[in-house]
């Protein structure tokens, strides 16, 4: 008996840190509030938030009050959501064009001429104003709204509704990351999980690069055939 890996059919991008740096806005409009309210806050602090949504990200700097932030009321919460919210729309409104990041343009003209459907997995509420300012949009034929997923990354949905909107089975997509919250989402949701940073963070890819000059699809084909052959071979017993 022998397991053929289905052909790839689509790939699903997350947006903040992989089709643009909007990851280290993040991090500033996240450190400004910090500081604000006198919680200790810093890059690795920061790499626990990415992929995930704001009120949990706030929930996480607010856990390291004395009490765990249980004082603070909703009203409060969603107050102080809405402050970095404000600050992180200020340090995007000049991103243009520029600041896609290398290789993704090239990379969507490679899926586009080789007929893979593009979809969008990001928890920014922000996604589609930036994806319109970095002129891509047209790209895409799924963008998830995060505002209707029950359950943020590192659970699936996020990515299984984006298959479900290309029409397209999970097994045959591929996802793209570069939070580990994000690839534990992607290999929930059965995918391919292709990792952009730290390989010793995103241990649980099925692939990493360390920038995303390198994600081409002649490679991640490659890679994608290769796991295929193991899986064969576990069949067989080669
Ligand atoms: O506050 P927004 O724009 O809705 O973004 C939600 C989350 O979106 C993710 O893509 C980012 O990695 C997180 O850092 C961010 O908190
Ligand atoms: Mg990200």
């Amino acid at each position: 008996m022998t397991i053929q890996a289905s052909a790839i059919q689509a790939f699903i991008f997350d947006l903040d840190g992989v089709i643009t740096d909007t990851a280290k806005y993040h991090y500033k409009a996240w450190k400004q509030l910090a500081d604000e309210l006198g919680l200790p806050f810093d890059h690795a602090f920061n790499e626990q938030l990415k992929g995930i949504d704001r009120m949990a990200s706030l929930e996480k700097i607010l856990s390291q009050m004395e009490d765990g932030g249980r004082s603070i009321s909703i009203q409060q919460k969603e107050h102080w959501a809405a402050h970095k919210n404000s600050v992180y729309q200020q340090l995007i409104e000049a991103v243009d064009e520029s600041e896609i990041l290398p290789g993704i343009e090239a990379l969507f003209h490679e899926l586009k001429e080789a007929q893979l459907r593009i979809g969008l997995a990001s928890a920014s509420r922000n996604a589609e104003t930036l994806l319109k300012q970095l002129k891509v949009e047209a790209y895409f034929d799924c963008i998830v709204d995060p505002a209707s997923i029950a359950n943020g990354k590192p659970a699936p949905d996020i990515f299984l509704a984006a298959a479900r909107g290309l029409g397209v089975h999970p097994s045959s997509c591929i996802g793209v990351e570069d939070a580990e919250a994000g690839i534990q989402a992607i290999k929930g949701a059965g995918m391919y999980a292709v990792g952009v940073g730290d390989a010793s963070i995103l241990s649980k890819a099925d692939m990493v690069v360390p920038d995303t000059s390198k994600l081409t699809l002649t490679s991640i084909k490659a890679h994608w055939s290769q796991v295929g052959e193991v899986k064969k071979s576990a069949v067989q017993g080669v």
